[in-house]
Formats: C-alpha cells, structure tokens, sequence
C-alpha cells in the first residue's frame, strides 16, 4: 500500500513540479530544438523545479506547431518554419540548448549550436558514429562549452547505490552481466523516427545504447571484443534491427587484465518483442543483472527509476555459501532532475556529484558500431551536413 501511494506521489511530483523557493534572477535559459516528445519530461517539467534554469524557446519545423508546443508548455518563445532551428540558435537570450532531434541530426544541430556558443545538452546516443562523436566533444572543448550526452540514469541514486554494491565486493568477482531494453509491439510504429535508417534509426542506436552503457559503466572497464551479435531485421526495412541481441568481452573486474576471459555482457534490445507462446502479450523488460562469485544484483527498470525501480541483491559471505536476499530502493530527486542539477552545476563552475566525459560516450558510440558490424548491418549513415571546421576536421 506504502509503495503504491509513493509510485503515485511520485507520478503526481513529475507531472506537477512544486515550484522552486528561490528562483534565479539570472537562470540559465534553455532553448530547445524541435517540438520533441520525450523534450517535457527529460527537460520542460525538471526545469520548472530548478531554481537557476527555464526554457525560454522551442524550435519546430512548422510554425503551428511550434506555436502550440510553447503555449501548452509555457515557453515564451516558438520559432517556427524553415531556418527556426539556426534562428533559435542564434537568439542571444539563449545559454543552452537541448538537442532532442532524431539520432542522425544530432551531430550537424550540435556543431551548430557549438559553433552558435552554445552548451548542448544532448540526447543519446551521441550521433551516429564514433568519429563524429569525437569531433563534436572536441569542438566543445575547443570553444569552452559544455556538452553532454543525456544518459540520466547515470545521474540516479539507484543506478550509483547498484555500482557501489559491486564496488564493494559484495558480489565477489564479477563474471557475468545481462541487461536489457524492450518492448513489445505497439510500442514503437513504423512510422517512428527510430525506424528510419537514414535518421539514424535501429533497435540498438536507440535502446541497445542504454544496456550497453549500463554494462560499461558497471563493469567499471570497456569491452574488449564482440563475442557475438545477431538482428531480428525489420520485414520492411532491411538495414533497420526491431532487435539486436549482442555478446561483449569484458577485462575481469578483479582478475587479470591482461586475460580479458573474466567478465561477459549480454546485451538486448528490441522494438517488438514477441508474445510468449505466441499469444501472450508481453510487458517491456528493463533491467541490468550483474552476477558475481559471492552473488548478483538486479536493478529492474533502470532506464526509469525515477517513476519505479527495484534493486535486489542476493550475496553470501563466501563463494559456495547459503545466500541472503535483499531489496533496496533509492528514490532520489523528481523525475529527470538529477540529470539537469547536474548540469547546471557543471555550467555554473560548481562539482557535480556525477558526470560523464566525452571518452564515455565516444566508447559507447565505438562499441555500437562494433555491434553494428557483427550483425552485418554496418553502422549508420554519417552526416553530409556541413557543420563548423574543428582542428579534428
Ligand atoms: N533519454 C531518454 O531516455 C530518451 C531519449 N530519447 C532520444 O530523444 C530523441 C528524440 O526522440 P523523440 O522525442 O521520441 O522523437 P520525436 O519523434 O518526438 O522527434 C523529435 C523531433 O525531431 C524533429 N525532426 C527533425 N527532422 C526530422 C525528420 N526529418 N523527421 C522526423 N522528425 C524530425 C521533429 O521536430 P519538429 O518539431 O521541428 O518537427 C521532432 O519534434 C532521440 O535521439 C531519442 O533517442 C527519446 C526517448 C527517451
Ligand atoms: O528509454 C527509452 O525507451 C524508449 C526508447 O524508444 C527511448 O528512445 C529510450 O531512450
């Protein structure tokens, strides 16, 4: 009952954030690039919780939408029609800008809002390929900005409590990681942009990329190869995976570096998962299981755990002997907000308690391509855009 009225309360507290005490007289403004989904709840409803940031613009493609994306969320600014995005770049009552683009305009609106002197908060994954990851990082450091890729679960209390837990050497060594994103069908239409190739679609660009980066930063090391990887391609589509299943070695956590035989991943994704038995409709599956000589760990819905999540720890005090089981939850702040604090506080000079740097997710951006090449299908298309000269180009 406890539970059910706290998985409520927190439903309520995203979608109704109290106001901040102490507003900025001089907040950071956020402009945002397309009239996105996902834009409300990754940044719109954790900014109105945010003492030191609003959003002062949306850009769309078509003026009416912009128009009525900024007037049901309260933004005073909508610019709309052709060239609105290089128009909201340019608004120099704008600090920020968040890119919630699909995945194969990540890299051109980046370079531009770099080379426009703006931070990016950027959605993931990064872009579409490593190399261009690369240049984009290095071109924010060239220009002194702030850039990161919006991976907010890392932000979570869960996420950290689960790799403290591993840390510890409560697990003893780790041997084994599955994680998992996937919904079944309903979910995702082919109509969706994460359906279209050329915009940088496919299963493990966009969910496959949180299993991947969950298992790297938990094993607290990078893979060392691709054991195996195989995709349900689309039956419309050909270069489109609805799934991709993938094996990665790993460097044992505590055994020899050098041996690179320890430590195995097993990551998922899927777009439409099957019904069991062929009828039976199936719920999504979200979580990462880490499994040890003394024990394993599962954090269930880890890509959410602001709305729920478990963390069930089953360790012993020595390999072979009886376990005990527990569970723990760590609700931290509202929604997506630990992501956007820390943010902020990387923008205003101050430490955040977690950050992750640019090699982060060039990595994740070079496995998904391994992943991508193992399958057969090869990675996404780069950009043809022309974007600001960097010293990488
Ligand atoms: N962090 C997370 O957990 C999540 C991250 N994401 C990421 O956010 C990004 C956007 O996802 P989502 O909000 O679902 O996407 P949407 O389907 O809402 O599309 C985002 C925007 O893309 C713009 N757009 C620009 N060019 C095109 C084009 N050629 N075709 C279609 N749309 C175009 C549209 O802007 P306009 O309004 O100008 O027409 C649209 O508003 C992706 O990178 C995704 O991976 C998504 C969900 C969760
Ligand atoms: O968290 C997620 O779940 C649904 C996906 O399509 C989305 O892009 C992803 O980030």
């Amino acid at each position: 009952m406890a539970s059910l009225y706290g998985f409520v309360k927190r439903i309520y507290l995203v979608f109704n954030p109290p106001a901040p005490e102490a507003p900025s007289a001089s907040p950071l403004r956020f402009g945002i690039l397309g009239a996105a989904n996902i834009a409300p709840i990754a940044l719109i409803l954790p900014v109105k919780n945010h003492s030191d940031a609003v959003v002062k613009a949306v850009a769309a493609r078509d003026q009416g939408r912009a128009d009525a994306f900024a007037k049901k969320h309260g933004i005073p600014k909508a610019y709309g029609g052709a060239g609105s995005y290089q128009k909201l770049l340019d608004d120099p009552e704008i600090d920020v800008v968040y890119n919630p683009l699909p995945n194969g305009l990540h890299y051109e609106w980046t370079m531009k809002a770099l080379a426009a002197g703006k931070h990016v908060l950027l959605e993931k994954p990064s872009t579409n390929t490593a190399e261009e990851t690369r240049r984009m990082f290095l071109f924010a450091q060239e220009k002194g900005l702030v850039l990161l890729e919006a991976f907010h679960y890392r932000f979570h209390p869960a996420t950290r409590r689960v790799k403290e837990i591993i840390d510890s050497g409560e697990l003893g060594t780790i041997t084994k990681i599955e994680a998992s994103l996937a919904v079944p069908g309903g979910f995702i239409k082919d109509n969706d942009i994460r359906m279209v190739y050329d915009l940088g679609g496919g299963s493990m660009m966009d969910m496959g990329c949180y299993p991947l980066s969950i298992s790297r930063y938990l094993a607290g090391a990078d893979p060392t190869k691709v054991i195996s990887a195989k995709a349900d391609i689309h039956p419309k589509f050909p270069q489109i995976d609805i799934g991709t299943t993938a094996t990665l070695a790993f460097p044992s956590l505590r055994g020899s570096i050098e041996s690179h035989d320890g430590l195995t991943a097993t990551l998922h994704a899927h777009f439409r998962l099957p019904p069991q038995l062929g009828f039976l409709p199936r719920w999504p599956r979200a979580f990462v299981r880490v499994a040890g000589t003394r024990g394993t760990v599962e954090l269930n819905n880890f890509p959410g755990p602001w709305i729920y999540h478990s963390i069930t720890v089953e360790s012993s005090e020595h390999e072979g002997g009886p376990l005990r089981r527990r569970t723990e939850k760590h609700y931290g702040n509202l929604g997506w907000t630990t992501q956007l604090e820390a943010f902020v506080n990387k923008l205003r000079g101050h430490t955040p308690e977690h950050w992750h740097d640019a090699q982060d997710s060039i990595t994740n951006m070079e496995w998904i391509e391994a992943i991508y090449k193992e399958t057969g299908l090869g990675s996404r298309p780069v950009s043809t855009a022309e974007v600001p000269r960097t010293t990488a180009t």
